[in-house]
């Protein structure tokens, strides 16, 4: 069995997905021209081009911009769709999306809109791929704390159907401690927590989503290697880390993926994972993420089994569905030698 097919068998859970940045060009112009939306691109190939980032900030300008043709809640169902698909041939069996609600109400789509979209695809992908998911809403932290919390009041009709909140957006310049209290709140209402953090930003806002929100999860992680002490706190507290070897790629987190820590992690004890952020933009789905960076690494047949297992140890999912993941993964390795 080639590597290729290695990874795409492999079970795995994706635990760092933001929906809209699953949003691939040929999606893009269908709900343009069905929902009279204007963009700024000729052709899928014009749009493609565009996608040449060199900082985060680059790329959240043109992915925000890329949300615009999502109107109505068939779009959002559409969008989930589309990404369920690529996942079930990636050998995900359960996916964790990342939603950004005030990227779409911030434009006056109702926040009903976006989630009942979502909500009827993951239905959708459970009967027909027999694929798990949960949803992060996720907070944009260049907006106030304020607009969060308007955020989290207008989800309170859905709570029940949310598993966890997120942080993501501009990292530097708006550290974790300015959500400290909506992520309190947040969790007062039982919601899993996570963040991302040091993924441009210094290890400090590691650090302060660990203290201040009080993550589950922190998504990226990558500058927590520049803290030894850090270093041994995740790793003494069994924290996930949801990384994004592609993202890191596009978004000059690295410079090349020769360089890229992630088996770093996995020896200082870390459990990362494997995860797509922004597939449509970053050039991949989760199995090209896994593949691209067992080449460029060197990474075992065992390593990658070590990251499918943090994937599902990492997750949201019950102890018993995670155990029930897990001999699923483990009868996949024991069959493969
Ligand atoms: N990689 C990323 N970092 C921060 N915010 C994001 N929103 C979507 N992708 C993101
Ligand atoms: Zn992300």
């Amino acid at each position: 069995m080639t590597e290729t097919d290695f990874i795409a068998g492999l079970p795995k859970a994706e635990l760092h997905l933001h929906i809209e940045g699953s949003l691939e060009p040929e999606l893009m112009f269908q709900l343009a021209q069905r929902n009279s939306v204007a963009i700024p691109y000729a052709s899928v190939e014009d749009v493609r081009a565009a996608y040449d980032f060199s900082n985060l900030q680059d790329f959240l300008d043109i992915y925000y911009a890329g949300a615009a043709v999502l109107r109505v809640r068939q779009d959002f169902h559409d969008l989930a769709m589309a990404y369920f698909t690529r996942a079930a041939a990636d050998g995900v069996l359960h996916a964790e999306l990342m939603f950004d609600p005030q990227t779409h109400t911030d434009r006056g789509i109702a926040f009903e809109e976006v989630i009942e979209g979502l909500l009827s695809a993951m239905a959708a992908a459970e009967a027909q791929f027999g694929m798990t998911s949960q949803l992060i809403l996720s907070f944009l932290r260049h907006l106030s704390e304020e607009a969060a919390f308007a955020t989290l009041e207008a989800a309170e009709p859905w709570l029940d159907r949310i598993t966890a909140v997120g942080l993501d957006s501009s990292e530097v310049g708006h550290p974790p401690e300015k959500f400290a209290r909506v992520f309190a709140a947040a969790r007062g209402r039982g919601l899993k927590i996570t963040a991302h953090a040091g993924e441009e930003g210094p290890p400090a806002y590691v650090h302060e989503a660990l203290d201040l929100l009080k993550v589950d999860r922190i998504d990226h992680g990558n500058r927590a290697l520049e803290d030894d002490a850090l270093v041994a706190r995740l790793a003494a507290e069994g924290m996930t880390l949801t990384v994004c070897p592609l993202s890191n790629l596009k978004l000059c987190v690295v410079d090349d993926l020769a360089d890229h820590p992630l088996d770093r992690m996995l020896a200082l004890g870390l459990k990362a994972t494997v995860n797509s952020d922004d597939p449509a933009y970053f050039g991949g789905y989760v199995a090209d993420n896994y593949r691209a960076v067992a080449e460029a690494r060197g990474l075992s047949r065992g390593d990658l089994v070590t990251l499918a297992r943090n994937s599902f140890t990492g997750s949201f999912l019950t102890p018993e569905a995670i155990a029930a993941n897990l001999e699923k993964l483990d009868a996949y390795a024991a069959s493969q030698g």
